[in-house]
């Protein structure tokens, strides 16, 4: 199944261009659509911290073509040259973020396919470096629309769904992963009301997914975080689904900061909470939630968020950008191979393992 990327209901936020990577900056949404050009792997990594570019599949993304970037201009004679520099690239990359499995994902896919080609002149090296970075996103794009379908077959017309952060189009190569159903749905003229957590600190749910569904015409209402238990205490909720930055073999789930109160709420609703994973996302040497790399993001994002001062100068400030879900609270985990119910161990590894091939 190929995605026309033409046809998809929501700006592109990662774009490669003649020789050049254009990045949507997220930053600046809703209020401006600015795209912008980086031509050194230097801007993309720059980028990936600063959250120009974010969520863990557009991040990974990004960082290929970064690689790319690093390498274009390395001379045809000069092997020995593309090989250090790959490797100093590829490190100075993986450190941009330490949460979303995609990034690290992103750049081993790469290594092992250029492995396979080492012993190939510069120039086929450099062109396979760039097929690859595309194939990473056509693939990105169509797990995105698979995993909407086999989403939608967990959800009925009418639904009420409330969602968290940012985990659409704009995270992904179309579609997103945890929005993708909401687009299919709209597709087919089913009626889904979607609640969208602000997501504090960054607001990626009011600033972009507020945003992608409205310009999509998708019925979504935004919440404040803290309203999450009133709505669904209401009633007006009958499935929560969230993307995630990396899964653990045991199902455990790192997300955005916040998604972990979301599950226990859900459970104390008895509110299905379903994980939307593309198996780039999933991390099987990786045992468990505790072992994955939680980011810890700037205090300014907390006391001076949109550059407004809102807490007193030198406050002590604690600020993870993610958190974890463990896997007991998880109602199952949708890849774009299907959906797995727990125990998830087997489910996950045999999902990672017919993405293989
Ligand atoms: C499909 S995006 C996955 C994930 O990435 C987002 O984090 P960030 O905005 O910090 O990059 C968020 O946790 C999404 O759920």
């Amino acid at each position: 199944m190929t995605i026309s990327m033409e046809k998809i209901p929501h700006p592109r936020s990662v774009v490669w261009q003649e020789d050049r990577l254009l990045l949507l900056d997220q930053r600046r949404l809703p209020a401006e659509t600015v795209y912008l050009e980086l031509t050194t792997p230097e801007e993309v990594r720059e980028a990936i911290v600063k959250l120009a570019v974010r969520g863990a599949p557009a991040i990974g993304t990004a960082a290929a073509f970064g690689m790319y970037l690093g390498v274009k201009d390395v001379p045809d004679a000069d092997a020995g040259r593309l090989w250090s520099t790959l490797r100093r690239v590829g490190e100075d990359l993986r450190s941009a973020r330490p949460t979303a499995v995609n990034l690290s994902w992103a750049l081993e896919r790469i290594r092992r396919r250029l492995e396979t080609l080492k012993e190939r002149p510069v120039s086929e090296l450099k062109a396979a470096l760039l097929a690859e970075a595309h194939a990473i996103q056509r693939e990105d794009a169509e797990m995105c629309r698979k995993i909407g379908e086999h989403l939608l077959t967990l959800l009925e017309d009418g639904m009420g769904v409330l969602t968290h952060c940012n985990a659409g189009g704009l995270a992904t190569a179309a579609y997103g992963t945890a929005l993708a159903p909401l687009y299919l749905a709209k597709e087919r003229g089913w009626h889904l009301r979607v609640f969208a957590d602000e997501t504090r600190p960054v607001l990626q749910g009011a600033r972009l997914t507020a945003y992608e569904l409205q310009q999509a015409g998708i019925d979504v209402t935004l919440i404040c975080d803290n309203m999450a238990a009133a709505v669904m205490q209401k009633g007006w909720v009958q499935a929560v689904i969230v993307g995630t930055d990396r899964v653990a073999a045991n199902g455990d789930v790192a997300n955005k900061i916040g998604t972990y109160g979301l599950a226990v709420l859900a459970k104390a609703h008895g509110i299905p909470f379903y994980v939307a994973a593309p198996t780039s996302s999933i991390d099987l040497q990786t045992p468990t939630g505790a072992d994955i790399p939680i980011e810890e993001r700037p205090v300014e994002e907390i006391t001076k968020g949109f550059g407004l001062a809102t807490a007193p100068e030198g406050v002590r400030v604690y600020n993870p950008a993610f958190d974890v879900t463990p896997a007991e609270l998880v109602t199952a985990i949708i890849t774009e191979h299907g959906v797995i119910r727990p125990p998830f161990g087997p489910g996950l590894q045999e999902a990672v393992q017919r993405s293989q091939g």
